[in-house]
């Protein structure tokens, strides 16, 4: 040691501490600090230094070790074959010394050599004990050497074979691979997590990994887990196999999941096809990878090869671009949804991720905000994986500058101004600008237009999208002043249609004040809301006027829609909106105040079959100002079927309880009876 340079001791002293924290924090506690990226420009760095100063290099080095002690939690368990680490090869230049290394060795030259090249699964590697057929024994790398046993977490994964198919099954097999989630259940788990509260994982790899050294099998039952097997370490008797592919087709056979993307190529040029390759479709796969795994084929030349201390000669790794990358939060925006949904979304300082550029990623919402405690001027981790949105997965709290900003949730909205809700019990924030927001307005107006709104005849998605893009149409209101000969302009609008759609938007004024409720477009507020709201104000005036306690009594209304309709109507714009629409002409019967008769309260009527005179929608409706429940489907508590034309199933299933079955005619004449006796009382 004495020769080499003080400063580059101190850089190795240095490195080798921060690798072997970075290695506890990953392996041991499933909680990086570091980026994988920042991890191996170290550990390259460390190489570096030590291959230029061999006198420095020591036993216990980061360079020389694989994994971390395991954990005490678990038992210890002595891995029969070592579990290695791999090399890695960062660029095409490298996976070529690769090959011409192995083809030296091997003095092999000119033959062209086969290469077994699989994807390199970011997830946690185990090893598999079976014993004539039976699962005896399962454990993790821990330092290549001891592993723990966790073999009861293992046995809840449904893709390990608890018995290896086949009649007859090796006395022993020894087998490796790695436990992944996938995409989707990661997604899933970490939603699971923020909704109770308990640990969202920064990565499936970490997700994985946690999951697996549970102490409670009964927790690691429920993760999302799946296992692919990649190496065999033990086979006996031996079966004969004269290749990797061979041994990997073989574990198919006894019931393992191998990689799909398993295939043979031949040389340098075939390696670096396959990682083009697979670099391509890396995104599509579902589950993260952050490389390729190469390895000689043939077992014989294998064995010729051997391993150096960390790692096989006969295999290397092929490195994709980085999934998490660090960077500076420069600023945070809100964006507003078509729906009114808030979501933060951070302005980064751009950074190369897995070979996109990432400017920004989405915050989620307020309480990932708190939970990720970020703040502007921050150094974030960010993450991005298959065709999921960059997510801000982390903070490097350490690196906050002095002058970091916390983010202020903003109250109102910053498309149109209106006051953002943001409701106990619900994680999104929202504008409550509705009709008037301009990020809202296309889907405002096709709300409002709908069949069970307004029901505006030829008024589709399409045209509203063109009116609104022109600017025509900013209110609804506005829509009432559309003139013919304007709409005739429009692309695929001829004198006919224009003169159509005119007639159709003069006969939806006359509407009611239920439907109108509903077209208004108010959080949460459906048809049957809608419906119980007019009848019990009677007029729009009193809705407008109530507070929130006088929205609360009415039927079906609880605490977080009466608090919707109190907002929605305390916004100017939406007030003005309503005056202006009034102005166009809109109008309806006040509806008669106070308690109506409800003939049918408390009966649940089933509409089944194509009626004639009316929808079923039309009925549905006039069944339930009547106080009857409408439900999709026959039980033993359903009051009455109407069955139309062509009526099915529902009819025959409520023929057999004996449930009374009516047609439409019968219908009609009740409603016209019980309509009748409401409009008397
Ligand atoms: N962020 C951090 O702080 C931190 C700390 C330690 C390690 N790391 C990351 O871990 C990695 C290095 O760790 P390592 O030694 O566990 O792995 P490695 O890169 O040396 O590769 C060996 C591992 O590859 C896996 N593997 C996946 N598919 C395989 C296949 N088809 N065939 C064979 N093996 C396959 C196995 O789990 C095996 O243990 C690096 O990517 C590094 O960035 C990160
Ligand atoms: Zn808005």
């Amino acid at each position: 040691m004495s020769q080499a340079d003080p400063e580059v001791l101190d850089e190795v002293v240095r490195l080798r501490a921060e690798l072997d924290d970075a290695n506890y924090r990953y392996y041991v506690l499933d909680e990086p600090r570091l980026t994988d990226a920042d991890y191996d420009r170290r550990l390259r760095r460390l190489q570096v230094l030590e291959e230029a100063n061999p006198e420095l290099v020591t036993a216990d080095s980061p360079t020389q070790r694989v994994g971390a002690a395991p954990d005490a939690g678990f038992p210890e368990v002595a891995h029969a074959v070592p579990m290695l680490s791999l090399d890695n090869a960062f660029s095409e230049e490298e996976v070529k010394a690769f090959v011409r290394r192995v083809a030296d060795r091997l003095e092999a030259h000119g033959e062209p050599l086969a290469f077994c090249c699989e994807p390199k699964l970011d997830g946690a590697a185990v090893s598999l004990v079976y014993e004539h057929g039976e699962l005896v024994a399962g454990v993790t790398r821990g330092d290549g050497r001891t592993g723990e046993g966790i073999t009861s977490n293992l046995r809840t994964l449904r893709s390990i074979p608890l018995r290896l198919r086949g009649d007859d099954p090796p006395a022993l097999l020894e087998v490796r691979g790695e436990v992944i989630i996938s995409h989707a259940g990661f997604e899933a788990l970490n939603d699971r997590a923020r909704e109770e509260d308990t640990k969202v994982f920064a990565n499936p790899r970490n997700a994985a990994a946690g999951s697996l050294r549970q102490l409670d099998p009964r927790v690691t039952a429920t993760r999302p887990l799946e296992f692919s097997a990649y190496q065999v370490a033990r086979i006996e008797p031996e079966q004969g196999d004269a290749s990797h592919s061979q041994l990997m087709a073989r574990l198919g056979d006894f019931g393992f999941r191998t990689s799909q993307e398993l295939a043979v190529v031949e040389g340098a040029e075939g390696i670096i096809d396959y990682c083009r390759a697979l670099g391509e479709k890396r995104d599509r796969l579902g589950y993260d990878i952050d490389g390729v795994v190469i390895k000689v084929d043939d077992l014989r030349l294998q064995r010729e090869l051997g391993f150096v201390a960390r790692a096989p000669r006969w295999a290397t790794s092929f490195k994709f671009p980085a999934q998490e990358e660090t960077t500076r939060l420069n600023d945070v925006e809100f964006q507003v949804g078509r729906t009114g949904a808030i979501t933060p979304v951070a302005r980064l300082e751009p950074v190369s991720v897995a070979g996109v550029t990432v400017s920004n990623a989405t915050l989620h919402n307020a309480d990932e905000i708190a939970r990720l405690d970020v703040r502007i001027g921050d150094t974030v981790a960010i993450r991005r994986a298959g065709d999921v949105i960059p997510k801000v997965v982390r903070v490097l709290e350490e690196r906050r500058p002095v002058d970091a900003e916390t983010i202020v949730f903003p109250e109102h909205c910053p498309a149109c101004g209106s006051q953002i809700e943001h409701l106990e019990g619900e994680v999104v924030a929202r504008c409550s600008g509705g009709l008037f927001c301009p990020a809202q307005r296309k889907e405002a107006l096709k709300h409002f237009a709908s069949r069970r709104a307004l029901d505006i005849d030829g008024l589709g998605e399409k045209l509203i999208e063109a009116l609104v893009e022109r600017e025509w149409v900013i209110t609804p209101a506005d829509l009432f002043r559309l003139e013919a000969q304007r709409l005739a302009e429009l692309p695929r609008m001829g004198t006919k249609s224009s003169e159509n759609l005119v007639a159709a938007l003069d006969k939806a004024k006359r509407t009611t004040l239920a439907r109108f409720i509903f077209a208004l477009g108010i959080r949460e507020v459906g048809e049957t809301t809608a419906a119980n709201l007019a009848r019990h104000f009677g007029s729009l005036e009193a809705l407008m006027a109530a507070d929130v306690a006088a929205l609360e009594s009415v039927d079906d209304v609880g605490p977080i829609v009466a608090a919707h309709v109190h907002t929605f109507f305390r916004q100017p714009h939406n007030r003005e909106t309503i005056e202006d629409l009034l102005a166009c002409g809109l109008s309806w019967q006040e509806e008669t105040i106070g308690e109506r008769p409800q003939p049918l309260a408390g009966q649940s009527w089933v509409l089944t079959g194509t009626l004639e005179s009316m929808t079923r929608d039309e009925g549905k409706a006039r069944l339930q100002a009547l106080g009857a429940k409408v439900a999709g489907s026959v039980s033993k508590k359903t009051a009455c079927v109407v069955a139309g034309d062509a009526a099915g199933s529902k009819r025959e299933k409520a023929e057999q309880m004996g449930v009374p079955v009516i047609d439409e005619d019968e219908l009609l004449g009740r409603l016209a009876e019980w309509e009748k006796g409401e409009s008397d009382s």
